[in-house]
């Protein structure tokens, strides 16, 4: 799917500043084909600046962005025939139907009139909007205007596809729609960058992490090195006793726990791996502690990125 051999974004020493603040400083990302991205930082970090640099919608100040091998700078449109775009906020033309919405994008990239009903009823289907066909887009709720904008991203079957916050406005149902659809884009070999808050999601969609801190890369991790097996999350343990847990956890040398309060009945311990909570976890039953539920507090992403933010607040 790559055409290039190479890599789908690849951007190095980009800096974008407004009036004093200074939103990127030197960041460097690469996202290749086939994986999903997560784009993961705290409010401010820079990830819209960035996205909207990739999306050639912004000038960086400084630095270098390839799109599918295009440098975006000198050659803008090469890139965004290769890009879809999500902004994270939606602007929709109200006085338009659902079909001429997509129409007029259809048309704007060129695609053929013949071509245009058939690929304007396929992306509603692929978004489950066909009910909606001649309806006005003012009509429809936030999340459905949102599941319109990724029909909008997808019209010219592009390579690269960029999403700010796509899962902002989405019932339970469309998210999880909405993780298939990007993982099986992915596995047809389209590079998806994605910005999300929701760590909990993003474990299930993503392939990898780039953290992105006070405007540069902080951190590029696979995600099964994060929320794999071998990863140190921390661990809620509950038990009907709280006293011999209590009791027992005092005696496990250098381990740091805490009471997880008492609607959660328990205590909260790690970081750990897997095998070592399963030792843990051992060893308090042989101790005759009355456990009653081991299980990991909070997704693997969330408890790594907190431990990757920490020093840096
Ligand atoms: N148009 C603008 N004018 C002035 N400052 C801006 C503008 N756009 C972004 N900034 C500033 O640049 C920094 C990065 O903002 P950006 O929106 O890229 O962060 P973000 O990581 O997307 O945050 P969030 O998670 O809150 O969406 C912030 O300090 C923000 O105030």
């Amino acid at each position: 799917m790559a055409g290039d051999g190479g890599l789908a974004i690849e951007a190095r020493g980009v800096v974008r500043r407004f009036g004093p603040v200074e939103a990127l400083r030197g960041l460097d990302i690469t996202v290749p084909y086939g994986q999903v991205t997560a784009l993961v930082g705290a409010n401010g970090a820079g990830k819209t600046t960035l996205l909207l640099i990739l999306a050639t919608l912004l000038a960086p100040d400084a630095g270098t962005v390839r799109i599918a091998g295009h440098d975006a700078l000198a050659q803008p449109v090469r890139a965004r025939e290769a890009l879809g775009w999500m902004p994270d906020t939606f602007g929709v033309y109200d006085q338009l139907t659902v079909d001429e919405y997509l129409a007029f994008f259809a048309d704007a990239y060129g695609l053929s009139k013949q071509e245009r009903p058939r690929r304007i009823r396929a992306l509603l289907s692929l978004v489950h909007l066909e009910d909606r066909l001649g309806q006005p887009v003012h009509a429809l709720s936030r999340g459905q205007k949102q599941r319109l904008g990724m029909a909008r991203a997808l019209v010219h079957r592009p390579r690269v596809l960029l999403l700010d916050e796509p899962a902002s406005g989405l019932d339970p149902r469309s998210r999880i729609e909405l993780r298939d659809l990007l993982r099986s884009l992915a596995a047809d070999g389209v590079a998806v960058l994605v910005s999300s808050h929701i760590l909990s999601e993003l474990e299930e969609i993503a392939d990898r992490v780039v953290l992105v801190d006070h405007g540069r890369t902080a951190g590029d991790h696979a995600m099964a090195e994060i929320a794999g097996a071998a990863a140190r999350v921390r661990w809620r343990i509950r038990s009907l006793d709280l006293e011999p847990l209590a009791a027992a956890l005092d005696r496990e040398p250098g381990l740091a726990w805490k009471g997880a309060g008492d609607a959660a009945g328990g205590a909260e311990v790690g970081p750990l791996t897997e095998d070592e909570a399963a030792g843990l976890l051992a060893r308090l039953v042989t101790a005759g502690v009355p456990v009653s539920g081991l299980a990991p507090a909070g997704s693997a992403l969330e408890s790594a990125y907190l431990a990757m933010t920490e020093d840096r607040r």
